[in-house]
């Protein structure tokens, strides 16, 4: 479990973490979710102990990361990929670590395997591709058999093949019974990949809880119907006190569920070729909640002007 209580970090006047609480529980992946710039990372620094919050806490299974015995065999993570002597061998990068951490060899061509990579594993890492340097970054942070993982946009440049696979391996290391924490600015992936999220906007927290619920509360579930006689169904709905929208050669109705509007064309006789919720994407619900607090839009400064004022 991750616990964060009013977590802060100020570089200089910029704000990246802003009073930040939120738990992460064991047997989830947790989707940790915001635009470029958030805080995300920034965040997980402060996790693993590699940068010091201005203010507030944060901890892993109850410690602070500091203070953990062993910390490979309580938390692993994978930052950055390409962090690895491209003249070593996966198997060789594995042991290197391992005896820098004191975690034993016989661990390493488990994880290899874990991961795809036991045929490769004497193999220069220098010439693997990205998807296969994310499968050794994730073997690396399985060294130590930890109960916490954390993953820094792990599907980042990923063909489909790789992010399924890293998609599948998350949830099965959740099944397991891990802490599964995993940041992307990923909405769609994250819709597939997570069962909770934790979202942020300029270092804020805007939600934390399930996926289904984040696209629930932020997106209004509407219900897409097709009909050859689509004017009459249309009058029956407004006068049973269902909105209505026109979507071409569709109906888009809102304030009715399916089952609702299927009984209503039943007894009337009307004929439905078509009647499909339609369930918000994370993307609406993403962009209607953060809405002021993106921040990748590039700003420029105006011509002519600097922070200070106009230039001479
Ligand atoms: N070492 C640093 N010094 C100064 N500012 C920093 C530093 N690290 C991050 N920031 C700033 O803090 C804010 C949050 O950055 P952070 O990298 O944590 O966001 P992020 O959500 O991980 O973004 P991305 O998805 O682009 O990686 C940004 O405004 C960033 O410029």
């Amino acid at each position: 479990m991750i616990e964060a209580t009013g977590l802060t970090k100020h570089y200089g006047r910029t704000v990246a973490v802003d009073n930040l609480s939120f738990t992460v529980g064991e047997g989830r992946v947790t989707g940790f979710l915001g635009p470029n710039g958030a805080g995300k990372s920034t965040t997980m620094r402060m996790i693993l102990g590699l940068d010091s919050p201005t203010s507030g806490d944060v901890r892993i299974d109850g410690q602070h990361y500091r203070d953990l015995h062993q910390p490979l065999r309580t938390v692993g993570a994978l930052l950055d990929a390409k962090w690895v002597h491209p003249n070593r061998s996966a198997r060789a990068h594995l042991r290197w670590l391992a005896a820098a951490t004191k975690l034993p060899r016989s661990r390493i061509d488990q994880v290899l395997d874990l991961v795809g990579l036991g045929a490769v594993a004497n193999k220069n890492a220098g010439g693997f591709s990205l998807g296969m340097s994310q499968r050794l970054g994730i073997a690396a942070a399985l060294l130590g058999d930890p109960r916490v993982l954390l993953f820094d946009e792990p599907v980042n440049g990923l063909d489909p093949e790789g992010i399924l696979w890293i998609r599948k391996f998350m949830h099965q290391l959740a099944d397991e019974g891990r802490t599964v924490f995993v940041s992307s600015h990923l909405l769609s992936e994250m819709a597939q990949t997570a069962q909770d999220l934790v979202v942020i906007g300029r270092g804020k927290l805007i939600y934390q809880g399930t996926v289904d619920e984040f696209i629930a509360n932020a997106t209004e579930s509407t219900v897409l119907v097709r009909s050859p006689t689509l004017e009459k169904l249309g009058e029956h709905l407004l006068a049973a006190g269902a909105g209505i929208s026109d979507d071409g050669d569709a109906l888009r109705v809102s304030g009715m569920d399916s089952a609702a509007i299927g009984e209503l064309a039943a007894t009337r006789q009307i004929v439905l070729h078509e009647l499909s919720p339609q369930v918000g994407s994370l993307e609406q619900a993403f962009i209607h909640l953060t809405g002021d607090t993106v921040e990748y839009r590039t700003e420029e400064p105006a011509l002519g002007t600097t922070e200070e004022g106009p230039t001479a």
